[in-house]
């Protein structure tokens, strides 16, 4: 059985129907065929990629060929699912360097939606990329790429400042032409009340189970995460026989509201 395939506005008309949207990393063929089989709506080709697959301590190493290679792999394993691509760490310095960027994993790597992580200094090649038919998701609260800068992997938005300055963001980016925005590790009020006032699906790790969908990173929900996973993870392997048999728990916890609950809501 074949269903249509997930466009930008079927995620938005899910998110005015108030169905909440699944979302999981993926970075291969072979679970984009498990993870689409199972419903999973939208695979993110994520950065992560450096950390989970490659074995960095950051997202930074991580290449436009890489990120184009591995949304090749996953465009041959879906059949339904959106594929959303990571540009990865100063892909996005100039609006021509994003361009281009975008360029490669929508046209090397069959991707449908780019993503790039930051605020305010983005919105120009959002609106760039914007009006040359490319969907963004833009990316605010925890910035991994920025993890040198902000010196580790630490909540945002938790002052009064920094939550304005995310709350404006999220409009701003809105209004200059994205299309979805992801909200990592902030709280869950600020992300709620953002996923309302914004007309664009809101899609959280880390940040509540307020949001329009929720995305986790694939191994960390596997149980594969060598050491503590992140607080906001759940391990979806514990107590069950199967990958497939994890993934539609996942699917169903996320859709029935009970992933993420108040333990793996840090803030
Ligand atoms: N395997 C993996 N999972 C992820 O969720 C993930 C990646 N990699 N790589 C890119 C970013 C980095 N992320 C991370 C990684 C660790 C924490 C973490 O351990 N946070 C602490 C809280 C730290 C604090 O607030 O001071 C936690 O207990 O969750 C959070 C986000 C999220 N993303
Ligand atoms: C954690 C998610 C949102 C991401 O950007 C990634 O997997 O790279
Ligand atoms: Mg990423």
């Amino acid at each position: 059985m074949s269903s249509t395939p997930i466009s930008v506005t079927a995620l938005a008309a899910m998110k005015s129907r108030g169905e909440r949207i699944v979302a999981l990393t993926c970075y291969d063929a072979c679970f984009a065929r498990l993870l689409d089989a199972a419903g999973v709506d939208l695979l993110l080709v994520g950065d992560s990629l450096g950390m989970v697959l490659q074995g960095h301590a950051t997202t930074v190493p991580v290449t436009v060929e890489q990120m184009a290679y591995h949304t090749a792999c996953v465009s041959r394993g879906r059949e339904r699912a959106l594929v959303v691509a990571d540009l990865p760490f100063l892909s996005c310095a100039t609006p021509e360097r994003a361009l281009d960027n975008a360029a490669r994993l929508m046209q090397e790597g069959g991707a449908h939606v780019v993503k790039l992580e930051g605020g305010a200094p983005m919105l120009e090649i959002v609106r760039r990329l914007t009006e040359q038919g490319v969907p963004v998701c833009a990316h605010l609260g925890l910035l991994p790429q920025s993890v040198h800068r902000i010196g580790g992997y630490r909540f945002q938005g938790r002052d009064h400042a920094s939550s304005e300055a995310i709350r404006h963001d999220a409009l701003a980016m809105q209004d200059a032409g994205a299309s979805l925005l992801v909200l990592e590790c902030v709280p869950a009020a600020l992300a709620a009340e953002i996923g309302v006032t914004l007309t664009i699906p809101v899609i959280g790790i880390g940040a509540g189970a307020g949001c329009d969908g929720q995305v986790l990173v694939l191994h960390d929900m596997l149980g594969l995460h060598p050491g503590r996973p992140p607080s906001f993870s759940r391990d979806f392997m514990h107590g069950r026989g199967s990958i497939a048999e994890s993934i539609a728990a996942y699917v169903e916890s996320v859709r029935d509201g009970s992933f993420p609950a108040a333990v793996e809501t840090p803030y």
